[in-house]
């Protein structure tokens, strides 16, 4: 049987770890883009995922034909997902993400002088997100840089209220912008379950969002399908394959910040929803934390920077 044709000609991946895998087999089973092209840093794990995948495409009948290239062959792609870390131990017990910020800062500008001018989409994915996509963006100086990071904490948002309130998962409408981490702010006041605001349990909802990633790190090492669906999801609609709203990293005010972005044919228009006094406080705050953590990284000299080792 003949595969459907993919909507998209080819989509990058850089980093073949727990996420990078994930998101290169949802692309296979989604049948998005006709080439998959796979870069990292341990040539051997590389092929080894693309022979997986392969395996994958043949099973399920997809379009996508995955392969291990060299970075620099990326820039053919209509997009490029970076899912990258360093090796470090990370030693934060509060504000987990933020404690890869400097060995990963070290690597996404590697990265980003690497694929300096690249002309299609990035989705940077590697922690803490919010810094590291305009670290990226910096370095770079692609145009269209979005981080991954607000739109998983908002399915996380709407699956948790779900449950609370048993009503279906459709029923929910609601955001989770800011920081993809401790300074999240739940947009409470604007969220709506089947058209109708409510009383949010906030401290239950702010509890399992902040338990959530750690419970599953404990039991499977990683998360992985969680933030490949938020890919996923933000690669088709940067890609104009359909129109919608998502909530990613993006340049808001003077910094970046996870905002709502409204999607149609691939441009971004941001649209926040009215937040009342507290969120409006805890937005300011987030952006306060992020534009100092960005300071505090964006002067590492180039001479630290780490070589980007390919296939
Ligand atoms: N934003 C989100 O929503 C979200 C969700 C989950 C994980 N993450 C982050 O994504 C990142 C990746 O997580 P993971 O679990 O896949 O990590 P991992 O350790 O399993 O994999 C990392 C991969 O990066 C590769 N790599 C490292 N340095 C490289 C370089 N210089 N060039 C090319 N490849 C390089 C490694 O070889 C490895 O394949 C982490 O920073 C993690 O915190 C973000």
């Amino acid at each position: 049987m003949t595969p459907p044709a993919a909507p998209v000609s080819a989509v990058g991946v850089v980093g073949a770890g727990a996420v990078g895998q994930a998101v290169a087999g949802t692309l296979v089973a989604y049948g998005l883009c006709a080439r998959l092209l796979v870069a990292s840093r341990t040539p051997g794990q590389t092929a080894a995922l693309v022979a997986d995948l392969d395996d994958m495409r043949a099973a399920v009948g997809s379009p996508v034909r995955p392969a291990a290239v060299p970075l620099a062959e990326l820039v053919d792609c209509q997009a490029v997902v970076v899912a990258v870390r360093a090796r470090f131990t990370n030693t934060h017990t509060a504000d987990v993400r933020m404690g890869g910020a400097h060995a990963n800062a070290l690597v996404i500008r590697a990265l980003g002088e690497a694929l300096r001018g690249y002309p299609g989409t990035v989705l940077v994915v590697t922690n803490p997100v919010d810094v590291m996509v305009r670290l990226f963006a910096d370095a770079s100086g692609c145009a269209r840089v979005f981080g991954i990071g607000s739109n998983l904490d908002s399915a996380r948002y709407r699956l948790t209220l779900a449950r609370l309130l048993e009503v279906p998962l459709t029923a929910v409408d609601g955001h989770v912008i800011g920081e993809h981490g401790d300074a999240a702010v739940v947009c409470a006041s604007a969220t709506r379950v089947n058209g109708e605001p409510l009383p949010v349990p906030l401290q239950q909802v702010r509890d399992e969002l902040a338990a959530r990633p750690g419970r599953i790190n404990a039991g499977i090492g990683r998360t992985r399908s969680g933030p490949a669906g938020a890919v996923v999801t933000a690669l088709r609609l940067a890609l104009g394959v359909e129109d919608g709203l998502v909530e990613l990293s993006a340049p808001y005010r003077d910094g970046w910040l996870g905002i709502p972005l409204r999607f149609t044919a691939g441009r971004p228009l941001p649209c926040l929803p009215a937040l009342d006094e507290a969120e409006a406080r805890q937005l300011d705050a987030a952006h306060t934390k992020l534009r100092a953590a960005y300071r505090a990284l964006r002067g590492t000299p180039s001479s630290s920077l780490p070589t980007v080792r390919t296939p």
